[in-house]
């Protein structure tokens, strides 16, 4: 039915490093150039993960040359993602903080499994660190400004009985349902008309992403000289501390 599955596999936490970065984006472009694939769906491949979000180690201890580099790589994908003409839906098979929330943001359906030990949403704050403006505005066009706000400040990680309730995702199911019923979710997208749910999928999204666009290089350097702050490296030297020790 022309449908292709993405599974994201980079283990152990399916981390957006730069090399799975530009992995994923050429996927993604070679499928939205092949005419005979109009819809997507996104899933992993790691065990209760569905992606830890952008890697720590390319934001810390690296020089300002490499966060540029990994910063235009992260737009990119975002870019592709977002303003992709395929039907885009997301088979949240486990964690996604941050960056992985992202990822599945960008769909234009998102199924999650119904087990409380996996958590979504823009925790950003809880790393010392703040979600870029575009992160912002894609949370505020899902869930409306208030809980944004509310949730951006916090740094909230929902359950996804709360992830449901805020809007952060469509659909909760068991589990062992994620992948029949993001197929299900797809072949209901895929009775549109092409033509008119990508123009009606442009006007909703182009503002959004041409703010970004307009200012690419600036949103580049803004991030470089913000990561590259003592202050905001000795918190990720902190956050990355606390993950080691949770495993001690
Ligand atoms: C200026 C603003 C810029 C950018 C916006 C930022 C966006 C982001 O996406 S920042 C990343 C945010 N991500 C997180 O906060 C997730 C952190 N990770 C976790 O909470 C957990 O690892 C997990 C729930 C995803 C999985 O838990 P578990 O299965 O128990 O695995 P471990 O915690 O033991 O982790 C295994 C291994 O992976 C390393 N790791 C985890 N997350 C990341 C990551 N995002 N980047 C790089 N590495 C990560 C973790 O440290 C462990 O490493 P070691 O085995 O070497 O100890």
């Amino acid at each position: 039915m022309g449908v292709a599955v993405m599974k994201l596999r980079n283990p152990p936490v399916n981390s957006l490093s730069l090399e799975c970065l530009t992995e994923f984006t050429i996927s993604l472009e070679k499928l939205e150039n092949d005419k005979s694939i109009r819809g997507v769906i996104l899933t992993s491949e790691c065990p209760g993960i569905f992606s830890a979000g952008l890697d720590l180690l390319e934001m810390y201890g690296r020089n300002p040359a490499h966060y540029a580099e990994y910063w235009k790589n992260v737009q990119e994908l975002w870019l592709r993602l977002y303003t992709s003409n395929m039907i885009l839906v997301s088979a949240i098979n486990g964690a996604s903080p941050a960056g992985g929330c992202l990822l599945a943001l960008c769909c234009d359906y998102r199924v999650m499994a119904d087990n409380p030990k996996y958590t979504i949403g823009l925790n950003e704050s809880l790393l010392g660190i703040v979600a870029p403006f575009w992160f912002k505005d894609m949370y505020v066009n899902t869930i409306g400004h208030r809980e944004a706000e509310r949730a951006l400040q916090l740094g909230t990680l929902f359950s996804p009985a709360e992830a449901l309730k805020v809007g952060v995702v469509d659909e909760v199911v068991p589990e062992d349902q994620v992948h029949s019923k993001a197929r299900s979710v797809m072949t209901k997208w895929l009775a549109i008309p092409d033509h008119s749910r990508q123009l009606t999928k442009n006007m909703m999204r182009k503002a959004t992403a041409d703010n970004l666009i307009k200012q690419r290089e600036a949103d580049i350097q803004n991030f470089t000289s913000f990561i590259s702050k003592d202050s905001i490296q000795k918190s990720l030297h902190m956050y990355l501390e606390k993950l080691k020790q949770k495993k001690g």
